[in-house]
């Protein structure tokens, strides 16, 4: 710093005894050959033509620098100045936005979803706030979603910067976190085998996978044991999605996926409120790696050994797969190794979308079942019905879409603990909501369970209200598809949606059917949300004794 000063002063003094001309030019040269000297560089022409690339190089990027936070600094003070017609949410800090008090909520017992349905309720259905220098809206409106899901979909972008961040590694470019033309393509191939044709399979598939679970819940009968129902549905969700998607027999799901799915999914989620995880080199970031690496040579084994089946014109196995396979041997694609792994990304995608969401929708479900003994009455009388009164016929398709009090109990479950409270985008273009104008960038977070909890009596559990003329049905037309949004709606809605209410539908049924599950008491109320992590489980788990 010194020798710089020095070298600015000689540079002030040449200034004063040039003329206005050709002062910049000399004032540079002779800087330049004090910096040569300084360096103990011989001043010669090659070094003066070094020492100017580098200088302009570096006066060149931190003008582009300066450009970027000029601009920045621009969009920030517009987005400020457009976004003011929308409440701002309580507890701004002038620096940091509503960085504090997001940060606060699971100290408090609440998720920041939880923070921020408080805010809508306080400000309004579209509340404005800040996280540092990002400008976002809380949407808390049907109106709004049906903008959002349906009609410019294509303008409001996922935000992959937020929640889906952490899991980058695990879905790429798997259809829930691809965008634009991929995304399109993908949905195309894949939409077909998950929303139709798969579907007879699931209930068979879900029937066997309930019935072993049945099985090893025996040996607690009567017992007093506490047995952690949560645990069981996550790996029987993973069985039944293992087998839908890849025809992985039970055994080798329970063996491969706890193995190395479930500690990578873990790792994900301790990621969400501690990003630093991902940079620093720890037992548990090499851990991740390694399996990582694992799990995406056993799918891409796997995906490759069905392909070259196909080929050699063996049989297929009907499950999820094999119907993307023959869809794009229909189209007539070349096999390559882009196209393996964009699959291995797909399955890897199906299991993450596809078991905890549903184990938590189960879990939920039974929770309120043993809550309330006239629901599920009900609920047995469907099950006797499909599954015979000692529970062992085999279930049909039609049997099973026809147990609609079990269907509503499923939904209200979705609606009263909204297992996905939150979905994130990030606008594109400037567009308008509820009139108002919306500044591309902002960052939108459609609040689901603000809308569930906008029903009568929200807390209350009454699956009735999805039964024919109940309360789902008297919403206005308009607006009745965005008040129930578990599964959004919409181009990007979920794919997998018939086949998680199929699969436990008859999961729950037959459970109900063959025990009568107690919450264990001793243990804290499992009723309680978990405030981190989506989906949203309870805090405590499921712990139940089984009668
Ligand atoms: C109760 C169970 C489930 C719930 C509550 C649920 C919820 C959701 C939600 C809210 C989205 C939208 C995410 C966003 O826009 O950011 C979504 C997308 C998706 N879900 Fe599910 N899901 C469930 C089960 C499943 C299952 C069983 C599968 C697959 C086997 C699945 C596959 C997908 C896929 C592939 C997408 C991305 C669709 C696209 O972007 O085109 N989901 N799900």
């Amino acid at each position: 710093m010194a020798a710089v000063a020095q070298a600015l002063g000689s540079s002030g003094a040449a200034t004063q005894s040039s003329d206005f001309g050709g002062w910049p030019v000399m004032a540079f040269e002779q800087l330049e050959q004090r910096f040569l000297t300084m360096a103990g560089l011989t001043p010669s022409k090659e070094a003066s033509d070094v020492l100017r690339i580098v200088v302009f190089s570096a006066a060149f990027a931190v003008a582009v620098l300066l450009a970027h936070l000029i601009k920045a600094l621009g969009r920030y003070v517009r987005n400020s100045s457009v976004l003011s017609a929308f409440p701002l949410a309580p507890g701004s800090n002038i620096l940091l936005g509503h960085v504090l008090p997001l940060l606060k909520c699971p100290s408090q017992g609440k998720g920041a979803w939880d923070l921020m349905e408080e805010w809508a309720k306080a400000r309004g259905s579209i509340v404005r706030f800040r996280v540092l220098g990002t400008h976002g809206l809380v949407v808390n409106d049907p109106v709004a979603f049906k903008r959002i899901f349906q009609t410019r979909f294509k303008i409001y972008a996922k935000d992959l910067s937020l929640s889906y961040h952490p899991f980058m590694p695990i879905l790429g470019t798997g259809l829930v976190t691809a965008d634009g033309e991929l995304w399109q393509k993908q949905r195309l191939l894949m939409g077909p085998a998950l929303r139709v044709d798969i579907l007879d399979d699931i209930v068979d598939i879900a029937q066997r996978g309930a019935a072993r679970l049945a099985d090893k819940l025996e040996q607690y009968r009567g017992t007093g044991q506490v047995v952690h129902l949560e645990e069981e549905f996550r790996l029987l969700t993973l069985q039944i999605i293992g087998e839908a998607i890849l025809s992985l027999p039970p055994e080798e799901c329970d063996r491969v996926f706890p193995q190395l799915y479930l500690p990578v999914m873990e790792e994900g989620n301790k990621r969400v409120l501690r990003p630093h995880r991902k940079y620093l080199p720890s037992p548990a970031w090499f851990a991740f790696k390694w399996r990582m690496a694992r799990l995406n040579s056993f799918l891409t084994n796997l995906i490759r050994a069905r392909w070259q089946a196909r080929q050699a014109g063996k049989p297929g196995r009907g499950d999820i797969l094999d119907r993307i396979l023959a869809a794009i041997e229909a189209a007539g694609t070349k096999w390559s190794a882009a196209i393996e792994t964009q699959l291995c990304y797909e399955m890897k995608t199906f299991l993450l979308a596809g078991h905890e969401t549903s184990a938590a929708m189960l879990m939920w479900s039974v929770y309120e079942l043993s809550r309330h003994p006239q629901q599920r009455d009900k609920v047995l009388v469907e099950a006797v019905r499909v599954f015979g009164p000692s529970g062992s016929n085999t279930a049909t398709r039609p049997a099973a879409d026809g147990m609609v009090y079990t269907l509503s109990v499923l939904k209200e479950a979705l609606r009263r603990y909204s297992v996905v409270p939150v979905v994130t985008r990030t606008l594109k273009e400037d567009d308008q909501l509820e009139g108002k104008a919306v500044p591309a960038g902002t960052m939108i977070v459609c609040h689901l369970q603000g809308v569930h909890n906008q029903w009568s009596e929200p807390t209350a559990f009454r699956p009735e209200r999805f039964m024919p003329g109940g309360e789902f049905d008297c919403f206005e037309e308009g607006v009745r598809p965005y008040m129930f949004v578990p599964f959004i709606q919409g181009p990007r809605n979920c794919l997998g949606q018939h086949l998680a209410l199929l699969e436990a539908r008859v999961v729950l049924a037959l459970l109900q059917q063959r025990f009568s599950f107690k919450l264990a008491s001793k243990l804290a109320d499992p009723g309680q949300r978990h405030p981190t992590v989506i989906p949203v489980a309870s805090i405590d788990g499921l712990p139940v004794t089984i009668e």
